[in-house]
């Protein structure tokens, strides 16, 4: 094992991809998520640890899988079920997480479930790392992470998808999302829950380096919420839990609305039960790994199948794709076309959201924008220059318009038959027939900025858990 780990750092972790191929195609019927989790836990003695004080109606979660807390699928099998439970148990409120092994919290997904594993396998273990996510971060329960010992990678997504975390003062344990340093993308929805917890820029150094901190730097960044000596991480967890709970409604609005912009990410385009939110994700996994790294994708990102996805191929569909999403008839080659040497995958992948920026208001992306080269976009470019591009505008424009690309299957070939004229603040590259009241509520009086800004961020919350987030739930 230590083998395998020094050799996916060595060589980088393609190595070990090539051994794993997530064909899956997930064209399974929905079925009770507790039923499926219970159906593939083949472990034998428990992993996962969970007291309920039902006096206070907080559940310590925790993990005990040595060495390292890795994360296989029987381990993360074993933690949704748990976590299913709690979710389930109107008792229950608030959720502290941590570790019963010395130094470490998590090290993370379990390198082995990546190596030498079948398709089919591969495909579960990803579906159980996603429904962890899912299911912490979207959970009801408030939550905190008790981070005891170093908490790499998975081990950090975990903590960031709680709502709080509280680390031990000990410089010598460290958390991070380090994939880039293994050579493994960190997909989208790693990166947005980083960015929601430390900012673009941080996440972006972090993403792009693969940083581990330790812990001062850690809290420096607001990666973590705060430091404490190491035996009273769990008593300020609890400490700091009471205060959570006593926020009128916690389980609900204020709880939600704040931690909404990641999931709406995950699920935009989701129509129909068909559409597990597990199921989504891995698509727009594959969607958004195609798109990041041109060239240096490989089958087994992808799902796809062998004969179809040579790199010249992937190479072709991922400009075609680049250049309808980004900004079209503006990027030229130079963004798209690039070979590995030229655009190592972090550097690509976390700039590619630059480029998304730009995207985001075709139409209105004129002349400014046009003829620039590669070496013109630099972070601080998003096709914007002059006066009338100011900051502020872009990102209200931004907003909008992710609106209108969060109704997929709603939204359609408008966008793209639009002209300058017609995208208004008020137009959204919508044609009035199709996006009625359902979607914005607005009429073209009403299009202040802080209304849409509101109603944006309603509808963000209706969209943002399909199958989960009802109107009646989250109604103002
Ligand atoms: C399907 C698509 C793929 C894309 C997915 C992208 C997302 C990836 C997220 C990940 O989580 S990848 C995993 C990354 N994890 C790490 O980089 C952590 C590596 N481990 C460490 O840094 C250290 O082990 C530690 C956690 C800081 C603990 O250090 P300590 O000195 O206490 O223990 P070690 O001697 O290093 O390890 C003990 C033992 O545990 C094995 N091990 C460590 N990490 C893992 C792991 N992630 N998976 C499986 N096994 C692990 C290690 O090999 C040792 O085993 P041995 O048999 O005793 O040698």
């Amino acid at each position: 094992m230590a083998n395998v780990l020094r050799n996916s750092a060595k060589f980088g972790f393609s190595g070990v991809l090539s051994q794993l191929s997530i064909h899956s195609r997930h064209g399974r019927e929905c079925v009770s998520p507790c039923f499926s989790l219970q159906q593939r836990n083949n472990s034998t003695s428990p992993k996962i640890k969970v007291d309920l004080d039902s006096s206070t109606g907080v559940a310590v979660l925790r993990m005990q899988s040595p060495p390292v807390n890795s994360l296989s699928l029987d381990f993360l099998t074993e933690f949704c079920i748990n976590l299913e439970k709690l979710e389930m148990d109107r008792s229950c409120r608030g959720l502290i997480i941590t570790s019963t092994l010395s130094k470490v919290f998590s090290a993370g997904l379990d390198i082995m479930e990546m190596y030498g594993k079948s398709p089919e396998r591969c495909g579960e273990f990803w579906k159980a790392v996603q429904e962890m996510w899912l299911k912490l971060y979207g959970s009801n329960m408030a939550t905190i992470a008790a981070i005891n010992g170093s908490s790499p990678a998975g081990g950090c997504l975990m903590s960031i998808g709680c709502d709080y975390r509280i680390m031990a003062d000990n410089p010598r344990y460290s958390i991070g999302l380090n994939e880039t340093q293994l050579g493994i993308v960190a997909p989208f929805w790693f990166k947005d829950t980083l960015v929601n917890t430390v900012g673009n820029r941080a996440a972006e150094l972090s993403l792009e380096l693969g940083l581990l901190y330790s812990a001062p730097d850690a809290l420096k960044i607001g990666l973590v919420d705060q430091l404490v000596p190491e035996d009273q991480v769990l008593s300020t967890a609890q400490d700091t839990m009471s205060k959570w709970l006593a926020v009128p409604g916690q389980n609900t609005l204020s709880h939600w609305l704040y931690r909404v912009r990641t999931l709406s990410l995950s699920h935009t385009g989701c129509t129909g039960s068909e559409h597990s939110p597990s199921h989504w994700l891995y698509r727009v996994r594959t969607l958004s790994l195609t798109l990041a790294v041109p060239g240096q994708n490989t089958l087994s990102h992808t799902g796809c199948t062998r004969s179809e996805h040579s790199p010249s191929h992937w190479l072709y569909r991922v400009r075609t794709l680049s250049l309808t999403l980004a900004v079209p008839g503006q990027n030229t080659l130079s963004h798209t076309g690039c070979t590995g040497s030229e655009y190592s995958p972090s550097h690509w992948l976390y700039r590619v959201r630059i480029l998304s920026l730009t995207l985001a208001v075709p139409g209105q992306n004129t002349l400014p924008h046009t003829g620039c080269t590669g070496s013109e976009h630099s972070l601080s470019h998003t096709g914007c220059t002059g006066s009338e591009h100011s900051l502020s505008h872009w990102l209200y424009r931004v907003r909008i318009l992710s609106l209108t690309l969060a109704v997929p299957g709603q939204n359609t070939l408008p966008h793209t038959g639009c002209t300058g004229s017609e995208h208004s603040l008020s137009h959204t590259g919508c044609t009035g027939s199709e996006h009625t009241l359902p979607h914005t509520g607005c009429t073209g009086s009403e299009y202040s900025l802080s209304h849409w800004l509101y109603r944006v961020r309603t509808l963000s919350l209706t969209l943002a858990v399909p199958g989960q987030n009802t109107l009646s739930q989250y109604t103002l």
